[in-house]
């Protein structure tokens, strides 16, 4: 074997030797992946999941095999989906010792990627049984070890939630190890099941008893979501997404939320969300739905199409229809939303609709930087133009004084006949300076794209046709598909860096979906969590802080440079250079 890895390494090919499949072409993922067969470096990670629900079925599992193996030189891994070692029990103090040395520990990543051919990630990537013995390992730092791992996967869902592994040295080495490991993962599936219902239990009883009173009332959890025929009535997929989002928003503050939202159907709405089951491990929530009867939908509105804008949900149409009338009115106005929501763009389209022939100015940070005085001098010619509009793009990024001589020109202006509307742009967790929000009458917010995900429809042929500069392409209901189904952390912008990057696959003809990037595809494989999307939606807002800079951003986020890239690839994240 010995040999064989070795011929191998040298020069891809192999001896005629009875091999095990699964490690030949393991090592042959491992060599393509680029691992060093002469040293080990795992990943670190400092935010992984342990108090979850794998952890919590999995526990008196370990304790039982624990005790099973006291007697025995043999290690127990728990890892979770991506072979991220959350639990190590180990009795015998120089296995212990000889595991810390091959980083063999809690926190660190053994996926096939990372470490090359072992019992964990290749049990991973084959998703299937897996025992690794010595040489077999690709590195030479493991081949004084034996692994056995067996994935565990979720019952509920179908997916891989984690994986078990028996390691010990390879002279302790026994061919029950794989059969021990299997049916320890079989039995951390049946608690898994056993929990899933306990949470559906506590989540019905909950739900049948605020039911009862009447009203509409949704419960959500990771894996389900039950609405009594009121709610759905009231809800279609678009709220979904809003209460899922919202429900987010619950398991961060921990208690009870009251917000009010605007549905899909243009109703105004009180929800109230409480969760339900343990804190440490909730079930899910519960929200209870209250339409305001006064709340009705503006009469006059402003389509988008009207603006010259693709879109047609009510929850763009409303912001329109808002925007529009602050324009009319001369409001002036913090309009803020998710990166590449499209404030600038609505803010564009509404002044050209109201006054085409007037200058339309936008004061970026980096014009600043560039020529203040120029900047300065723009905005005070707007004084007295009659239709002018100033936008002043990420006002948190102006230099101090720029802000202060801001300031002090809009409280000349405000009371003058011919002043300009001024419409600040920032992003939802930007703090613009405060006398500079008070300045500005009122604040709008964008709608994510995700919340008006019907929008995708119309924007998909519009974008194409300004891409290609109104080519012969068009985009298949397939690849439709494909861009309804997912989550678009990136707004606008993210869907046109995906149409631009398919149509270097294709110019002419119907975009397939394989055309997309594959980003628009690994999330739309299956729904995130909420947590997963609150998650990806940080790293996205954090990276287009950075400028796309993904060393800064995982500083600033708290992570490892390696979590953030393999978050990134994961959640098929883009971003340009901006
Ligand atoms: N409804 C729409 N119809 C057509 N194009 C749109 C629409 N919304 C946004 N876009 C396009 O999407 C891109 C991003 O929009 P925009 O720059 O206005 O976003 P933003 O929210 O101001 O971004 P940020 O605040 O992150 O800088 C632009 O190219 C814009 O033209």
């Amino acid at each position: 074997m010995a040999k064989a890895r070795e011929l191998f390494l040298e020069s891809g090919s192999l001896p005629r030797l009875p091999m095990r499949t699964g490690i030949v072409e393991s090592w042959r993922r491992s060599r393509l992946s680029g691992v060093a067969s002469d040293h080990l470096d795992p990943p670190y990670f400092d935010d992984l999941d342990t108090g979850g629900r794998l952890i919590h079925a999995a526990r008196p599992v370990l304790d039982r095999l624990q005790e099973v193996l006291s007697d025995a030189s043999a290690s127990l891994l728990l890892t979770d989906a991506h072979g991220r070692i959350l639990d190590r029990r180990v009795e015998h103090a120089s296995l212990a010792a000889c595991l810390d040395r091959l980083q063999l520990a809690p926190g660190f990543g053994y996926g096939e990627e990372y470490v090359g051919t072992n019992g964990i990630g290749t049990a991973i990537e084959a998703r299937q049984v897996a025992a690794v013995f010595g040489t077999e390992h690709f590195t030479e730092r493991l081949h004084a070890m034996a692994c056995a791992g067996a994935p565990v996967h979720n019952p509920l869902t179908g997916r891989l939630a984690g994986l078990i592994d028996i390691t010990c040295w390879i002279k302790d080495a026994n061919p029950l190890m794989a059969a021990l490991a299997s049916e320890a993962a079989e039995d951390i599936e049946q608690r898994l099941l056993e929990l899933g219902s306990e949470h559906e239990r506590a989540l019905l009883t909950a739900f049948l008893g605020i039911s009862r009173r009447g009203g509409a009332v949704v419960t959500v959890s990771e894996d389900l979501v039950i609405a009594n025929e009121h709610a759905a009535h009231l809800l279609d997929s678009t709220d979904h997404t809003i209460l899922r989002d919202k429900v987010t928003e619950l398991s961060r503050a921990g208690r009870e939320l009251v917000e009010q939202v605007m549905l899909a159907g243009g109703d105004m709405a009180t929800i109230r969300l409480r969760p339900v089951g343990a804190r440490a491990e909730p079930a899910g929530a519960i929200v209870e739905i209250e339409i305001a009867p006064d709340a009705r939908p503006p009469r006059h509105l402003i389509r988008p199409p009207q603006l010259r804008l693709a879109g047609s949900s009510y929850a763009f149409t409303k912001a329109c229809t808002d925007l529009g009338t602050h324009c009319r009115n001369r409001t002036w106005v913090l309009l803020e939303g998710e990166p590449g929501v499209g404030k600038l763009a609505l803010a564009e389209a509404v002044h050209r609709s109201h006054s085409p022939a007037s200058p339309f100015m936008v004061i970026r940070p980096q014009d600043l930087a560039e020529d203040r005085p120029a900047c300065q001098r723009r905005i005070t010619e707007a004084i007295g133009t009659p239709g002018a509009t100033v936008v002043l793009r990420h006002p948190e990024r102006y230099p101090q004084e720029t802000i202060s001589a801001l300031l002090e020109w809009m409280r000349t202006t405000a009371h003058h006949p011919g002043r300009p509307w001024v419409v600040a742009t920032t992003h939802l967790e930007a703090r613009p300076p405060e006398d500079l929000s008070s300045a500005l009458a009122v604040t709008l917010t964008m709608p994510a794209l995700r919340h008006r995900i019907e929008d995708v429809r119309d924007l998909v042929p519009a974008l194409l046709r300004r891409l290609s500069r109104g080519g012969p392409v068009s985009c298949s209901p397939a690849a439709m598909r494909v861009l309804l189904r997912y989550g678009w952390p990136g707004n606008v912008t993210e869907l046109l860096q995906a149409l631009r990057s398919a149509l270097t696959r294709r110019r002419i003809g119907e975009i397939q979906p394989q055309d997309l990037p594959e980003s628009c595809h690994v999330t739309s494989r299956r729904v995130l969590t909420p947590w997963e999307s609150m998650e990806r939606d940080a790293i996205v807002r954090t990276l287009r802080d950075t400028d796309g800079d993904k060393a800064l951003a995982a500083h600033l986020l708290g992570i490892s440079r390696a979590t953030i890239y393999r978050k990134i690839s994961t959640y098929g994240i883009s971003i340009d250079g901006r």
